[in-house]
């Protein structure tokens, strides 16, 4: 299938490092449900040893296995290449680990068994909890949709949206950074924050307050959030692009967030892997999506900036294993040579969590960002387009037409002496068309007779390109001629011709 690309990122057995207590032992063996502890060994996973055994010659001796041997041996190999992916994750610093394949470890005390936690089978940190959760959420909605099923929705879906354009695009019309609006109803840290949650009425309001994309929870367990929750927002008419804000741990999230109508997803480099986070973000160029790649500290952003190709970077604020909350964490991981690096590379960085106030907003817009991500203060307000507005001490709301063309000289000129005003006014942007396009360049011509044709027609210009820029969220120096829809095309070949 176009696209569509296997995931595997973890190694084959067969370059697992050697673990010694896995070696055959008379009557004692590991039991991978017991972490690196030993347990008294059952006849079935003595026989999967035992058939693991090389002979003396070097030649592996192959056994029949039956049905519920193999079982065995996969969750044993399950659990050996789990361990190896810890191993591989905690040489590059990365504390939470993957959940143990099968579950809490027995402990056998006679002929009980029992189920203990330890330090290998509990989550140490909210993080890690979540990311187990996950393991076990994904297996079973793997299990309902393969990859397989998604093959048509993925061709049926329309084209993804330009994320970085968007962001790129506010931070050049208001010169603040471009805000990815969050649209979240509970947090682990805040429990509930909006009790009640209407997750289209917030996303509309968002892009009426000025918002440039969003972000929307996807997690059930902990955020109170959807998959759902995107694609009613993707199918309410939303232009901004919407980032899934899930925890991804496997490729098939992307391709359903992409299903769904994501146009960007989150990759925590926390939790990846330098070896997954460049598989999902080569999966994320094929399907169109842009990678959101976050970091909290400098060792995480050093090894994001040595991945090639990264061009969305964000930092977050918020220790997600303690929840301490710092805004100068966006500061100190924009000093000296990192900064220096994003610059050259042209690399957007997003300052994310705990953005409260318009201080708090000049103090990473000074650091270095040219995008915010932000919840809790803009989700709690009775209405959050409005919390816009307050969290950056001004209105930043998508100009109307009215506003567009506001700016060109001629059509205040002529404002009072002719019929531009209600039908202008009576037209939004993205909903007004061709007709009042064809008008506005017509009352131009008809009510500024004392002007020069060339005049006019450069006006013109002007005001069609406020208007192609504004209704198709382009910045006005850089759409080339083929992003110019055809009926307006002629109109500024007019002013080209003269
Ligand atoms: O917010 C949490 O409690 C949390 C816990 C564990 C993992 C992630 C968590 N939050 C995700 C985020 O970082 C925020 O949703 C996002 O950056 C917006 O932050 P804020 O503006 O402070 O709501």
């Amino acid at each position: 299938m176009e696209g569509l690309v296997s995931f595997q990122s973890i190694p084959s057995v067969s370059r697992l490092p050697k673990f010694p207590f896995l070696k055959p032992n008379p009557g004692i063996a590991s039991d991978p449900r017991r972490g690196n502890s030993l347990s008294l060994l059952s006849s079935s996973s003595f026989a999967i040893r035992a058939q693991q055994m090389e002979s003396k010659d070097g030649s592996a001796t192959v056994a029949p296995i039956s049905d519920s041997e193999s079982k065995s041996e996969l969750k044993i190999k399950e659990w050996e290449v789990g361990m190896f992916q810890n191993e591989v994750a905690a040489s590059q610093g990365i504390r939470i680990r993957r959940r143990p394949p099968t579950g809490p470890p027995l402990h056998y005390v006679g002929p009980f068994e029992f189920r203990l936690q330890n330090e290998g089978n509990t989550p140490r940190n909210i993080l890690e909890e979540i990311i187990w959760h996950k393991h076990t959420e994904v297996s079973q909605l793997k299990e309902k949709k393969p990859l397989v099923a998604l093959k048509k929705p993925l061709e049926n879906a329309p084209p993804a949206r330009d994320f970085v354009g968007a962001l790129k695009a506010a931070h050049l019309r208001t010169g603040l950074p471009g805000l990815i609006a969050e649209v979240k109803k509970a947090s682990p840290s805040r429990g509930v924050i909006r009790e009640n949650f209407d997750p289209v009425e917030i996303a509309k309001a968002y892009e009426k307050g000025g918002a440039a994309c969003l972000s929307v929870l996807a997690d059930k367990k902990y955020f109170q959030g959807s998959f759902e929750n995107i694609e009613a927002i993707r199918n309410s008419g939303v232009k901004c692009p919407l980032l899934c804000k899930e925890f991804i741990i496997d490729a098939w999230q992307i391709y359903y967030a992409r299903i769904k109508g994501a146009d960007a997803i989150l990759l925590i480099a926390a939790v990846l892997p330098d070896l997954d986070i460049k598989y999902m973000a080569k999966i994320c160029k094929l399907l169109g999506l842009t990678a959101l790649v976050e970091v909290h500290d400098e060792k995480e952003m050093d090894r994001v900036l040595g991945i090639e190709g990264i061009e969305l970077i964000g930092i977050n604020n918020r220790n997600l294993e303690t929840f301490e909350v710092d805004t100068s964490n966006t500061k100190r991981l924009l000093e000296g040579k990192r900064g220096d690096l994003i610059r050259e590379r042209g690399i957007i960085v997003v300052g994310e969590s705990g953005l409260f106030t318009p201080d708090d907003v000049a103090y990473v817009q000074e650091a270095g960002v040219r995008a915010v991500l932000v919840g809790e203060s803009l989700v709690k307000q009775e209405d959050p387009g409005k919390g816009i507005a307050k969290l950056f001490g001004k209105d930043i709301s998508v100009r109307d037409v009215w506003h567009v063309l506001w700016d060109c000289k001629c059509v205040r000129e002529v404002w009072d002496s002719s019929s531009l005003g209600p039908a202008i006014n009576s037209a939004e942007v993205g909903s007004f068309d061709e007709g009042v396009v064809i008008n506005v360049i017509l009352e131009l011509f008809s009510v500024s007779p004392q002007w020069s044709y060339s005049a006019i027609c450069r006006e013109a210009n002007g005001v069609v390109h406020c208007l192609v820029a504004s209704m198709f969220n382009l910045e006005t120096e850089v759409y080339g001629w083929d992003k110019v829809p055809r009926f307006i095309a002629p109109m500024v070949l007019v002013d080209l011709t003269y």
